[in-house]
């Protein structure tokens, strides 16, 4: 495995313009997230936490700056060859589940595989022993409305790593469940991303949580911090 950094963002910085208005977001965001690390990103409601991601996830693009992924440079690549990244690179955990309400959580996860390359038969064995590992054996062929919150969510962080990214981004994952489950299914979340050494970096307001992750970084006034 290379030693190139999971996620390399130099000078990123991003712009909102509404009529002769300008919102600077991000102004200047240098980040280095090694192979197998987890990072909590922190910050006050609108500090931008979420407009980083999705630079940082190839869903946005920056007002400028670069940003590298496992040591490829991803800024100015077309439109296509970023979807590629995202769909091959990296995976995506939000704070609501996002799933496809008509398809089961074992169709659901099989899709993250099969939009990857992945062949029928062989999407179906690792989305069940994936679902299996968080804990949903029994739930296979349940659709997202007969899933309680916890549930759907773990659905959704199985369909983010099953393709096995390089890194996982998550907005919030534990943002929308009460304190005891959000604990539960974020104790899950980091044990899968260490087992599979993936890095992750993920945004959370909940300080107790972003203590189990190995480095805290706080955004405000555009700017991260380390804490
Ligand atoms: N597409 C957009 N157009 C204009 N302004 C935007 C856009 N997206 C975000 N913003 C603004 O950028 C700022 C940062 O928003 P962002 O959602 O990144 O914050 P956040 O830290 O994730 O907030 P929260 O914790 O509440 O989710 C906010 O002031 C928001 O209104």
């Amino acid at each position: 495995m290379s030693k190139a950094p999971a996620l390399k963002l130099q000078g990123i910085c991003k712009s909102f313009h509404q009529g002769h208005k300008a919102l600077h977001v991000l102004k200047g965001i240098d980040l280095e997230v090694k192979q197998g690390e987890l990072v909590a990103l922190i910050g006050a409601s609108g500090s931008g936490k979420s407009t980083l991601l999705q630079v940082a996830g190839l869903l946005d693009r920056p007002t400028s700056g670069t940003i590298a992924i496992a040591g490829a440079e991803v800024h100015d690549l077309k439109d296509e060859a970023r979807s590629d990244i995202r769909r091959n690179r990296l995976g995506f955990v939000y704070q609501f589940h996002h799933l496809l309400p008509d398809f089961t959580a074992l169709e659901n996860v099989e899709l993250a595989l099969r939009i990857s390359g992945v062949s029928s038969v062989d999407a179906t064995a690792q989305a069940k022993a994936v679902l299996e590992e968080i804990g949903l054996a029994e739930r296979l062929n349940h659709t997202p409305s007969e899933l309680s919150g916890g549930e759907q969510q773990r659905v959704a962080i199985a369909r983010a790593i099953v393709t096995n990214p390089s890194l996982l981004l998550a907005d919030e994952p534990t943002g929308n469940l009460d304190e005891e489950t959000a604990a539960r299914v974020f104790k899950l979340l980091v044990s899968m991303v260490r087992d599979r050494g993936l890095a992750a970096v993920i945004a959370t307001h909940d300080a107790s949580l972003a203590a189990q992750m190995d480095r805290q970084l706080h955004l405000s006034a555009g700017v991260l911090h380390e804490s």
